[in-house]
């Protein structure tokens, strides 16, 4: 079954809006993985804007699950960070320092070589790599070039067509991730998911490993409850019978 990592990025911006520790974002990451979260997610910035670096050295002494760092591996801050606090999973994200938030994936044809030669650095420390990408065919093939073990889609689309459209949604992600299934490649998925949407993204795309979600399930939490929408999620993800494909 799809594993959930709750990213807590926005509980660290709220507890930066005023200084202090309030909320406090390891006690978070503690919480999430009492009330059933499978993992834990952080994308540290080089702003540290929310997730500082110091939260992800605490971070990683109080995991109990799957531990996954997203972040750019241009910056050597970054690389660093990774290798000292060794993860379950570094995602590689091509974000820009200016970017509010993940906008792209990864040109994995165009910085194939890169990717390459950062991900047996990864790799060579015992972490599991996988990378952003949009859900093209021809990314995911150069992405099982790289040696990379997973891909993560980048749902912003989907999320977005959802609404209007689902079938139309969902075509490109099912077409990348049966790319991906045939490669042997393993498959998560991120970005703007949500309660509404992400029932449908994994009855149509049963295999897909982990979702990281954060922003709208923090929003969530607002009205629900932490616990309680931790397992709202959870059970958003869990199948009905009989899987579509
Ligand atoms: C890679 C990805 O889609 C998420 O990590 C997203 O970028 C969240 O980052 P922010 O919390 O900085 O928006
Ligand atoms: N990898 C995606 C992620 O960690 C969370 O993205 P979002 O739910 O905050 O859009």
């Amino acid at each position: 079954m799809t594993k959930l990592s709750v990213n807590i990025n926005k509980i660290a911006t709220l507890r930066n809006s005023r200084g202090g520790n309030n909320p406090d974002v390891v006690q978070a990451a503690i919480d999430a993985q009492k009330f059933g979260a499978e993992g834990i997610t952080v994308h540290p910035r080089p702003d540290e804007r929310h997730i500082r670096y110091d939260d992800v050295r605490k971070i990683k002494k109080i995991i109990t699950t799957e531990f996954n760092i997203e972040g750019n591996p241009q910056e050597e801050k970054f690389v660093q960070l990774v290798l000292e606090t060794k993860p379950t999973q570094v995602t590689l994200v091509p974000d820009a320092l200016s970017q509010v938030t993940s906008n792209h994936g990864w040109d994995t044809i165009e910085h194939k070589q890169y990717l390459k030669d950062i991900i047996a650095v990864f790799k060579n420390a015992r972490i599991r790599t996988s990378i952003f990408v949009d859900p093209k065919i021809e990314m995911i093939e150069a992405a099982a070039e790289t040696g990379t073990d997973r891909v993560e889609l980048y749902t912003e689309a989907y999320a977005h067509n959802y609404e209007t459209n689902k079938e139309e949604a969902i075509a490109p992600y099912l077409a990348a991730a049966v790319a991906a299934r045939e490669m042997n490649i393993g498959l998560n998925a991120g970005h703007d998911l949500d309660l509404k949407n992400l029932n449908y993204l994994i009855r149509n795309i049963s295999w897909i490993d982990e979702v990281s979600i954060g922003h709208a399930l923090i929003c969530d939490a607002i009205y629900f409850g932490f616990e309680n929408t931790i397992q709202l999620y959870k059970r958003q993800l869990a199948l009905p019978e009989g899987n579509l494909f």
